[in-house]
């Protein structure tokens, strides 16, 4: 359990850094609240009892001063709703602002080289980890450190405000509420541990495997694989019905603690005050304010039991998300090359995340500003690691890489469920139609996208369905074209077309380029043939090199695949 709660720390500390002040005062008033309604309780009981028995008789009853609690009442009133509203605003204001400033450092995180790969291996259970286990803070200071401070705060008043009535008697019910309350929030959520997390990797087992059903259908049924999915959608479903029912039991078992510890409490001091005011040492009025503060004593308790409830699901989120807290709050901008250069790498070695192996050996590599340059080489050469490499998606195991800002067109770049605008806009959110049309019209697609009934407003499914595979490669070509930076990587920019498309768009494509640097990883003679140099990567090391103007250029050429 301590190492659990050292898992929080990091949590807590940003909570503090991010909102500390706001996180405090909706603490206080929350406390304040809870305060206010157990005096309104104590003082309304007093005041009714009190009432009654100075009606008993004329004398008395004149003389019963009913102004200063009925004010005391109604402020108390007016000062427990103030505070309950304040404290709703304040907290929930301060842990919402807490979370998106933790999804941004998220964000960041997966933002860095190494972190973007391991999102797209496992997008949906990062996904998921991302929204819920963000979702599933907001219950550790909601649910359990503000409840937990109010819940002691209330126990030291609970004995105060009985200490007057007895000492001994406020002291003991101030240990039976620390001992029983606090002691059945601690038990449930070290009970509430294992069910909780069993729950959410049963959700997100569910989820994960519901959206392969529905996303892979057709490839489940031909491969007779649809009972299979089903059954496994099953099995998860049911280890999240086995964790709910246990974490009801638990919720049920300390509910019934709580009540039988507040009904023995309040029993305890009914007979204790009966036994005070029998002794004639407190009046009846005296009495019923005592009952009525231990009757409000265990409210604060009650609201602690879910935060423990939810204690497991709040620490596997803190225990996930931690790791990325550590990255600096700003991204790491990788070094300048000299002028007159679009990149140097100097004895690069790299690969991907998780792989023991490097990919590239010892590259060393410069490319002058506005020169063009195409990388070739066997399937699993390396070709793509460099471009990620440039691209900033991976970084160096060792020497040193210098590169002016890239732009990529992967061999699977993304298109989203938007609009044909929409994907494009990505690239540059103020573009008008007009430039959007010009970049479709050099990607050779502004033809097939005016064709469309809604043009450039035709919706896209998802992964940008609706469009053929050689039309989604032309918009996510138009869409890097969108991008104004010096130097351009395209990983097979033409793969997929057929010749004559494919001549016309990577004529458009080098006068587009016009200026830029460009960088081609390609097995295609014609995508190799637009570059001023052609370097051969053989086992993540350059194999070698020719400028145009060299003969082995025209025979590295030649050993490509001809159009
Ligand atoms: N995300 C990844 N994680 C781990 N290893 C990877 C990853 N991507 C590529 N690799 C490995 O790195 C090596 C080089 O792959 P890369 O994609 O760079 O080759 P390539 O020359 O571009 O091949 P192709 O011509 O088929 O696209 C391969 O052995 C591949 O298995």
């Amino acid at each position: 359990m301590r190492r659990s709660f050292r898992l929080l720390l990091p949590l807590v500390r940003l909570f503090w850094i991010e909102r500390g002040v706001s996180l405090a005062l909706g603490a206080g008033l929350s406390a304040l609240a809870m305060l206010a309604g157990g005096a309104l309780l104590g003082l309304s009981g007093w005041f009714i009892t009190a009432s009654a028995f100075a009606g008993l008789s004329v004398t008395s009853a004149a003389v019963f001063d009913v102004f200063v609690p009925s004010a005391g009442i109604r402020m108390l009133a007016i000062g427990r709703t103030a505070a309950r509203y304040g404290e709703r605003l304040v907290t929930h204001d301060a842990t919402l602002r807490v979370l998106a400033a933790l999804r941004e450092r998220l964000f960041r995180g997966w933002a860095e080289p190494e972190a973007a790969a391991a999102m797209i291996r496992r997008p949906a259970k990062l996904l998921f980890r991302l929204t819920s286990d963000v979702d599933a803070l907001d219950s550790l200071y909601l649910r359990v450190l503000v409840p937990a401070a109010v819940a002691v705060l209330a126990a030291v008043a609970v004995t105060l405000a009985l200490c007057f009535i007895d000492p001994l008697f406020g002291i003991a019910a101030g240990v039976w509420l620390i001992a029983l309350c606090l002691g059945l929030s601690l038990v449930a959520g070290h009970l509430a541990l294992k069910p909780g997390r069993r729950r959410a990797h049963a959700m997100e087992a569910l989820r994960a495997r519901a959206v392969d059903l529905v996303a892979g259908q057709t490839d489940l049924a031909m491969a007779g694989q649809l009972q299979a999915q089903r059954a496994a959608i099953a099995e998860a479903d049911e280890r999240l019905a086995k964790a709910d029912d246990a974490l009801n039991r638990i919720d049920n078992a300390v509910a019934a603690g709580f009540s039988l510890g507040s009904t023995l409490l309040l029993t305890a001091t009914l007979l204790t005050v009966a036994l005070l005011a029998r002794q004639g040492t407190i009046g009846a009025p005296a009495a019923a304010l005592a009952l009525l503060v231990a009757f409000a004593a265990t409210e604060p308790f009650a609201a602690l039991r879910r935060g423990a409830l939810e204690l497991g699901r709040t620490l596997l989120a803190a225990r996930r998300i931690a790791p990325r807290l550590s990255v600096a709050s700003a991204p790491t901008r990788r070094a300048d090359p000299v002028a007159g250069c679009a990149f140097q790498l100097t004895s690069v070695v790299a690969g991907h995340e998780g792989s023991s192996h490097p990919v590239l050996q010892d590259v060393s590599l410069s490319l002058a500003a506005g020169e063009r340059l195409a990388v070739v080489g066997q399937s699993g050469a390396g070709k793509s690691t460099l471009l990620a490499l440039l691209a900033g998606e991976i970084a160096a195991t060792s020497g040193a890489v210098a590169g002016l800002p890239a732009a990529a067109l992967t061999q699977r770049s993304a298109l989203f469920q938007d609009t044909v605008r929409g994907n494009l806009k990505l690239a540059d959110p103020h573009a008008d139609d007009d430039r959007l049309r010009d970049a479709l019209s050099t990607a050779g697609l502004l033809d097939d996208i005016e064709a469309l009934p809604q043009g450039l407003s035709t919706r896209l499914g998802e992964g940008g369905g609706g469009l053929s595979g050689g039309q989604l490669r032309r918009l996510a070509l138009a869409r890097l074209l969108l991008r104004d930076t010096p130097l351009w990587l395209l990983d097979e920019p033409t793969e997929g077309l057929d010749a004559a498309t494919a001549r016309a768009v990577l004529e458009r494509l080098a006068s587009a380029a016009d200026g830029r640097s460009l960088v081609i990883a390609t097995h295609i003679r014609r995508e190799a043939a637009l570059a001023d140099r052609i370097m051969l990567l053989d086992g993540g090391r350059i194999a070698a090199s020719a400028c145009r103007e060299a003969p082995e250029f025209e025979m590295l050429l030649n050993r490509l695949r001809p159009d």
